[in-house]
């Protein structure tokens, strides 16, 4: 199978700290891959190099094969890269199919597959709420959108860091159900998350990260029973 995309190398600092060293990563093409790790360990930086949005120091980052180390995040953006961050922002004053419809747009190969009537179709939630104000939705229901809305781009990669972040139970089951569709459906996914159990039932495989470091990969029903990874790097 391809790698869509693939870190190789990758450190990165904020000011004089460093926060990644040498992560090396690779998702394959129509895989979700989980980024595991605590509080702190370097997800969400991990996460916005591969979007630009924090340069990388060191190593190199290709899409599709094409090195984009150094490509801005729209530009990623553009190549099929959709990079949906931690803190849910939805555009506040504008409807729930507002939200939905500025982003919507062909993917980078033409493709169209993601409409309104699909992503009716598959977060039946958003429908009931389609008229709704953004701001005034639930956490869960704003995270629900800020992924339909960057499906509404079409994109070739999501990287969806910590979906299940703060969330009820009941509403994190709803997010879990979404990803596991998207996943059969064909989607490639790169998730990052402190909760290992969430990612079990999403996720093939996962990289386990801490202190900026890769320090464990493993198949997920194979890390669910490796007791001694999850005690030392997942605090369960
Ligand atoms: N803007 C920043 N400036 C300086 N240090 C930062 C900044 N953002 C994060 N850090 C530090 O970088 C390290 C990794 O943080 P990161 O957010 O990547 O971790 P994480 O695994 O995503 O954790 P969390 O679950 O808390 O989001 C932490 O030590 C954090 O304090």
């Amino acid at each position: 199978m391809t790698d869509l995309l693939r870190a190789e190398g990758l450190s990165a600092f904020y000011g004089a700290s460093q926060i990644l060293f040498d992560v090396d990563l690779a998702l394959q093409e129509k895989r979700t891959l989980a980024l595991l790790g605590r509080n702190g360990a370097g997800k969400s930086t991990t996460m916005k190099a591969l979007a630009g949005v924090v340069p990388a120091r060191h190593g190199r980052i290709f899409f599709g094969g094409r090195d984009i180390t150094r490509a801005p995040p729209h530009t990623r953006a553009q190549l099929g890269l959709a990079y949906v961050p931690e803190d849910r922002q939805v555009f506040p004053e504008h409807t729930v199919e507002d939200n939905l419809l500025i982003a919507a747009k062909s993917g980078p190969d033409g493709r169209r597959d993601w409409t309104l009537p699909r992503i009716w179709d598959t977060f039946p939630l958003l429908t009931k709420l389609r008229s709704r104000q953004a701001g005034r939705l639930s956490g869960g229901e704003q995270q629900l959108l800020v992924i339909a809305r960057a499906l509404m781009g079409n994109p070739l990669v999501l990287l969806l860091d910590e979906p299940s972040e703060g969330l009820a139970p009941i509403v994190v089951a709803t997010i879990g159900k979404v990803l596991r569709e998207l996943g059969a459906s064909g989607a490639t996914i790169l998730l990052a998350e402190q909760n290992m159990h969430f990612c079990l039932r999403i996720a093939e495989e996962a990289v386990v990260i801490d202190k900026g470091k890769v320090v464990h990969r493993q198949d997920t029903a194979g890390l669910a029973g490796n007791d001694d990874i999850r005690r030392r790097y997942l605090a369960m």
